[in-house]
């Protein structure tokens, strides 16, 4: 068997057609969706992410403001600078670029972001709703990877699921997600004895550890969605994921390929939340 591929570039192009209607709308009465983009330090991927999505913006018809700040930024002035944002009228939508220079705290700055402008879902208050299932901005990776189970008709109800990597911006969301979606959820990480014993029994893999061949084909069951999160670079500097791919796609029933996979969804649920918190500030008045 040969996997077939979950295309994450043309689900992800279909989300962004829809989110520029809806950010037309918004135009159309006066409100255009604004999203606030904060970049410190000079991290050569960060810089590639941040340019990314402020693309993304405007391809969708909705303003960006990019802010970058250089590394020696005082956390203080940091927290300030997102507290103006959280009461700009004309900002629906804040994120901080990760990862932070070392002299900041990242749970810090998430936790000065509004709630209510959170789009990366990365506040504490978001990943509450999320665990109680109810309203609230969902991280977008993971947000974006269940996009892609539902594109390919599959319902996790009923199905064991096994989530490796437990961070908080994607293996735990992961998890709450397909729990939510009533899978049978195992997580993994790197303490788990024996990785292959958990993902063999795995009708849904998603792999998020961001090393290199975690998951090899010995490892998955016939059939099973392999789900990439990974980001890495081979030897040669090409990207591949967590997947051992070529191995993988000849046992998997899906799988998404690295790049154009996971990557391209995270984008554009950046914008669906980002959308989502403009419609709720025009809803508020
Ligand atoms: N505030 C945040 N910081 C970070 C996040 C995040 O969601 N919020 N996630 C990652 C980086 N990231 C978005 O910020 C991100 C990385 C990569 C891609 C992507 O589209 N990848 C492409 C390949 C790009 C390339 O060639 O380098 C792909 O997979 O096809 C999207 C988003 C850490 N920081």
């Amino acid at each position: 068997m040969t996997a077939r591929l979950i295309d994450g570039n043309a689900l992800a192009q279909q989300i962004r057609s829809d989110v520029a209607a809806r950010a037309a709308a918004l135009t159309r009465i006066g409100r255009t969706p604004g999203l606030a983009v904060i970049l410190v330090g000079d991290n050569p991927a960060s810089q590639v992410y941040v340019q990314h999505k402020v693309k993304d913006c405007e391809g969708a018809g909705m303003r960006s403001v990019l802010e970058k700040y250089d590394a020696t930024i005082s956390q203080a002035e940091l927290l300030a600078r997102i507290q103006a944002l959280n009461e700009d009228p004309t900002i629906h939508g804040i994120l901080v670029q990760l990862p932070l220079p070392a002299h900041i705290d990242p749970q810090r700055v998430i936790e000065t972001i509004s709630p209510a402008k959170d789009v990366d879902g990365f506040h504490v208050q978001s990943a509450g709703a999320l665990m109680v299932g109810q309203p609230g901005f969902k991280p977008c990776t993971p947000y974006g990877c269940m996009k892609m189970l539902e594109s390919i008709g599959y319902d996790p109800k009923g199905k064991h699921a096994v989530v490796i990597g437990r961070s908080n911006i994607v293996g735990k969301p992961m998890a709450m997600m397909l729990l939510q979606a009533s899978a049978t959820v195992t997580i993994c990480h790197s303490a788990t004895a024996d990785l292959g014993h958990h993902t063999r029994q795995a009708d849904i893999v998603v792999a998020a550890v961001g090393k290199r061949n975690v998951l090899t084909a010995d490892m998955v069951k016939p059939g099973a969605v392999v789900i990439d999160v990974g980001m890495n670079r081979n030897e040669a500097g090409k990207l591949c994921g967590d997947v051992d791919f070529e191995g993988v796609r000849q046992v998997a029933g899906w799988i998404t390929p690295v790049p154009g996979g996971v990557g391209p969804m995270t984008r554009a649920m950046l914008l669906v939340n980002t959308i989502e918190a403009a419609e709720r500030a025009a809803a508020r008045g």
